[in-house]
């Protein structure tokens, strides 16, 4: 077994939504190894981005244990973000700048040389195919091309270990491909990455191994075949289904048009 790359041990988190606690995690425990990658699955607001928002360092009030490299989180937040990359689902960028300020001001932030940064920004974003971009201010730019920036943004430092959270978003079939295979490189290469998505496809093509949460609790952990041989399906989609107890979509989907439609029951 390679080392241990993120430990967590009974992580909780809750919001306060009024006068009420929503308890969004409700004691999580995963251990993560050196070179996986994991496929963080689950439905919309399972609770996926808190634990990464968590892991990285950016939500700092939770109850448990993170271990991220050997360090504690709590204690050595600063190491850990020096040595991981976060592509975050939704965030704010300066949009007035343009991508090459905007990359050279990160790139500072983690103390690279100014000179490197020019040059890996001038070859990412030609390989990118947004090298007429790169002088433009980002105020215009389209969602998958502000995406790509946050690929190149996350991942400009080197990282150990890289979070994405659904970082396909937006994203053209071609740029897509480029980046499914980019993951699988940086796996080979050793890194590790912890991947939150819906998109079962790519998950089952890229991970080497799912973790699915449901309502705030890990309900399933283990290699897309394991899983599937386990639920007895054909497909993560189908154990995704049969785990969270979701049935009837067709059902559901012809109801809601025949709501728009103004049709009754
Ligand atoms: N800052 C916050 N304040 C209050 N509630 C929050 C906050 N962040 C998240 N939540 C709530 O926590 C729950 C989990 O949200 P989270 O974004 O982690 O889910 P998710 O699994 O990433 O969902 P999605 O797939 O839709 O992105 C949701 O009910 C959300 O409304």
């Amino acid at each position: 077994m390679n080392d241990s790359v993120l430990r967590v041990s009974g992580l909780k988190k809750s919001f306060r939504k009024g006068k009420e606690e929503l308890q969004v995690l409700k004691g999580i425990d995963m251990e993560i190894c050196a070179g996986e990658v994991i496929g963080y699955l689950g439905s919309n607001g399972a609770g996926k981005s808190t634990t990464v928002k968590i892991m990285c360092g950016l939500m700092e009030e939770y109850a448990g244990e993170v271990n991220v490299l050997g360090y504690d989180l709590r204690k050595n937040d600063i190491e850990i973000k020096k040595r991981i990359g976060y592509i975050p689902e939704n965030a704010i960028m300066y949009e007035h700048l343009t991508p090459m300020e905007y990359l050279e001001f990160i790139g500072t932030l983690y103390g690279l040389e100014r000179a490197d940064v020019v040059k890996k920004v001038e070859e990412l974003l030609l390989l990118f195919e947004m090298r007429d971009n790169a002088n433009e201010r980002m105020l215009s730019f389209s969602k998958g091309m502000k995406q790509k920036i946050h690929i190149i943004s996350g991942l400009l430092h080197n990282p150990e270990v890289i979070f994405m959270d659904e970082p396909l978003n937006g994203l053209d079939a071609n740029a897509v491909i480029i980046v499914k295979e980019m993951i699988a490189r940086l796996a080979k290469e050793g890194k590790t990455i912890f991947y939150c998505s819906h998109l079962m496809d790519v998950v089952e093509k890229i991970a080497t191994r799912v973790i699915l949460l449901n309502e705030g609790k890990i309900i399933a952990n283990g290699t897309v075949h394991e899983l599937m041989e386990q639920a007895g399906v054909g497909s993560l989609e189908s154990l995704f289904t049969s785990l969270i107890g979701a049935s009837g979509q067709v059902v559901q989907a012809e109801r809601m048009v025949d709501v728009f439609e103004n049709k009754e029951q």
